[in-house]
């Protein structure tokens, strides 16, 4: 018996040291954390009955995380706990009961908050300014941060004095997300490029955080909301929700979806309220975390190993339906890739009605063993479209029939290829294929295009249906066709009037805009940007080979290739040539960036690693303004190596073989004439980091906007 006892809580043990491992080291999530939760119960409960059965390093006495080897460590002055946690109200009055216990019979109050589903940071505030930011990582130490946590834009660097007076030095606790509409804008942009999908916001979040690059944490576009102050000794504020309200006061961002309840009824009513209306919030929320108010009745309640006993989270469970799978669709996006779409009998989740699901692609689809007519399982995951997440199999019907994926384009017919490596079907045929070209037009007019006014992608998708446009340049032969245009359903006058005028205005539209309105693929807004800086006019951008795009700082050869090859293709130089004659902007209009010296002249550079003072981008903006060439590999001819931080020693040994002198940050530094340029602090804002645009660095420090609720 208790040799079974004792199987069993090692098998648990072991089994959640495992998938503590993938969540937060690997941001994968095994199984749903519901299921893990129960695992975690049974094995707390085992160890309660059987406490000489436990092991010494239980799950269940500490927190799941670890640092990660990549990052400088902290010990956290407070250590940084879990929460413990509940699925059922009546866990909730049991833990109200205890509360009462432990108080003998004194007032209380709640303070009940959304529980966000991001990543846990400890910020450190000094004289107002923010100084440290560090991830939770085992409880006790955690990863430091900063430079990441900087490019966070609702997140002030130098907090404001209004509200109560600020303790000289304080931490704030809170939750850094990714915003529900930025996760599904950077999984379409993925799914596009054939990319590995984000799997949920927590982890796009969590994944952003262990990026070295800070420009490529902005790039990420995380948030940050606070949910908790703490200072020296005994606290200035007598509250929680005192404390939430000072630290908005200064600044910081507190999500204004918290409330202080009087009692366990208010709270279950603050739990029934927010079950569906979290959904209508642009963040992943996964629960209530419900929290003493009293700063004195929580130090009285005191701590577990693990977590607070003034706190417990409850948690929603997860969203899942099961329904029949009728049909599979297959479409094709704008590159060509092809997804399959679930047709499901109709069943209600997360407060909609839901017809359709990813399916994401073949592998997919047999690794989950997915066959027509099975019942499925299917979770809103904080995508906008859910996903099947599994098969029934106990129901599996005797008509089920297994998916056979098409392997000619469903739209033009031309057979499907699937490059090595790639996750997705193409459909090779991009100019002819119908699906194609409409879903490039639609990216040609849409907002971080050409942004045309009047025209979305739903009237355009429908001109193009009707024959009235082909392609991008031929939108500019609309003018010709206003008549036309006005005699169509809902359309008008007025709208014709506006569409034209919008059409007029985008031949304002910026260079890197209408670059990235092309879509080539894998040229991104950031991409785009990043060539059309470089090479300032569509002439010099065509010429260039693969080989010296890819030299381009962040232009990988993937993109490189992708680039040159649409380039050099005679149907796409002639729609430049026609875009040109339409008028529209074909390079950067205005100064290149101005020459600060020529102290680097006739000078080859490759950045490699970490930098301390300055981003890369900094870095090659410094070099350049002092005449000096980046480039992107290391040969003979270059002239110096600037090594920072974790560079490869593969780099270091084929420097070392061609005997190019290898230097530091500082070192490069030196060799700049002295003056305030030269040595200009690292970007005070993140603003400046976003997106990692050298030009756009224009640093106007950011102070807390006060509006509670503003995210973005
Ligand atoms: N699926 C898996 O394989 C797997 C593996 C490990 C962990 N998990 C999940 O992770 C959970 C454990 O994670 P945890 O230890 O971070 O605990 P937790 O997520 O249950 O609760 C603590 C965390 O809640 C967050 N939080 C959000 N809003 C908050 C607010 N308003 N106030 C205070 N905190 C707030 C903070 O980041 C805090 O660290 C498990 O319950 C499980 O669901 C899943
Ligand atoms: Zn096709």
């Amino acid at each position: 018996m208790t040799t079974d006892l004792q199987a069993r809580i090692t098998a648990l043990t072991e089994r959640l040291h495992h998938l503590n491992y993938q969540y937060y080291q690997r941001d994968i999530s095994e199984i749903p954390d519901q299921e893990f939760d129960q695992l975690l119960a049974e094995l707390a409960e085992l160890e309660k009955q059987h406490p000489e059965l436990a092991h010494p390093n239980s799950p269940t006495q500490r927190v799941g995380g670890t640092i990660t080897k990549q990052f400088p460590t902290a010990a956290h002055r407070y250590p940084m706990l879990s929460l413990g946690n509940t699925y059922s109200e009546a866990d909730l009055r049991e833990f109200d009961e205890r509360v009462q216990k432990g108080l003998e019979g004194a007032d209380y109050a709640y303070v009940c908050e959304l529980k966000f589903d991001g990543v846990a940071m400890s910020l450190t505030y000094e004289a107002g300014q923010l100084t440290q930011g560090v991830t939770r990582g085992d409880g006790t130490r955690g990863d430091v941060v900063t430079s990441s946590v900087r490019t966070i834009k609702n997140l002030p660097l130098h907090l404001r004095t209004a509200g109560p007076a600020q303790p000289p030095e304080f931490e704030v606790r809170g939750e850094i997300f990714m915003p529900l509409p930025v996760f599904a804008e950077l999984n379409a942009e993925r799914e596009e490029n054939g990319e590995a999908l984000l799997a949920n916001p927590r982890n796009a979040a969590s994944g952003a955080l262990k990026l070295q690059d800070s420009a490529l944490v902005a790039a990420r576009r995380l948030r940050f909301y606070a949910y908790s102050f703490l200072m020296p000794g005994r606290s200035s504020l007598p509250t929680h929700s005192a404390s939430l309200e000072a630290l908005s006061a200064w600044g910081l961002p507190v999500s204004d979806t918290w409330r202080r309840c009087g009692s366990i009824a208010e709270v279950l009513d603050f739990v029934h309220e927010w079950d569906k209306k979290r959904f209508t919030l642009p963040v992943a929320t996964d629960g209530i975390v419900i929290k003493i108010d009293d700063f004195r009745q929580q130090e009285l309640l005191g701590y577990t190993a693990k977590s607070p006993r003034w706190a417990i989270a409850y948690k929603y469970p997860a969203e899942a339906g099961r329904t029949r799978l009728r049909d599979v669709q297959y479409q094709v996006g704008r590159t060509g890739a092809v997804t399959p779409v679930a047709l499901l009998d109709p069943v209600p989740l997360a407060g909609t009605v839901v017809k359709r699901a990813s399916m994401h692609n073949a592998n997919q689809i047999a690794a989950l063993d997915i066959r027509l007519n099975d019942m499925v399982f299917v979770e809103k995951g904080g995508e906008i479209i859910p996903k099947i997440t599994g098969v029934d199999f106990t129901a599996r019907p005797e008509d089920s029939q297994p998916i056979v994926y098409p392997t000619a384009c469903p739209a033009c017919n031309t057979p499907l290829i699937r490059p090595e490596g790639e996750a997705h079907f193409r459909c090779p045929n991009d100019r002819g294929c119908p699906p194609q070209r409409k879903a490039k037009l639609e990216h040609y007019v849409s907002r971080k295009a050409l942004n045309i006014d009047g025209l979305g992608a739903e009237t355009v998708g429908r001109f193009f249906d009707l024959g009235l446009v082909t392609d991008a340049a031929s939108l500019y032969d609309l003018p010709a066709k206003a008549e036309e245009l006005a005699q169509l359903d809902r359309m008008g006058e007025k709208s014709v009037q506006r569409l034209l005028a919008g059409l007029e205005q985008s031949k304002l539209v910026p260079f890197d805009q209408v670059l990235f309105g092309l879509g080539i693929r894998y040229v991104g807004e950031t991409v785009a940007e990043k060539l059309a800086n470089h090479y300032r006019t569509m002439e010099a951008l065509m010429v260039a080979t693969a080989t010296e795009l890819a030299a381009v700082p962040e232009v990988g050869g993937v993109i490189a290739e992708s680039a040159a090859a649409w380039f050099q293709e005679p149907q796409n130089q002639e729609l430049v040539a026609r875009l040109r004659a339409a008028g529209v902007q074909l390079e950067l209009t205005g100064e290149a960036p101005q020459a600060m010296s020529n102290r680097l002249e006739g000078l080859t550079f490759v950045l490699s690693g970490v930098f301390e003072l300055h981003s890369r981008d900094e870095l090659q903006a410094l070099i350049e303004a002092h005449g000096g060439k980046i480039t992107g590999s290391i040969s003979k001819k270059l002239s110096y190596l600037v090594a920072g931080d974790k560079m490869g020693p593969a780099k270091r040994e084929k420097a070392t073989g061609f005997k190019v002198p290898i230097i530091s940050e500082a070192e490069l530094l030196a060799m700049l004439p002295a003056g305030p340029e030269a040595t200009s602090a690292p970007a005070e804002t993140a603003d400046a980091a976003e997106d990692s645009a050298p030009s756009a660095s224009n640093p106007t420090p950011i102070q807390g906007t006060g509006t509670q609720t503003s995210l973005f």
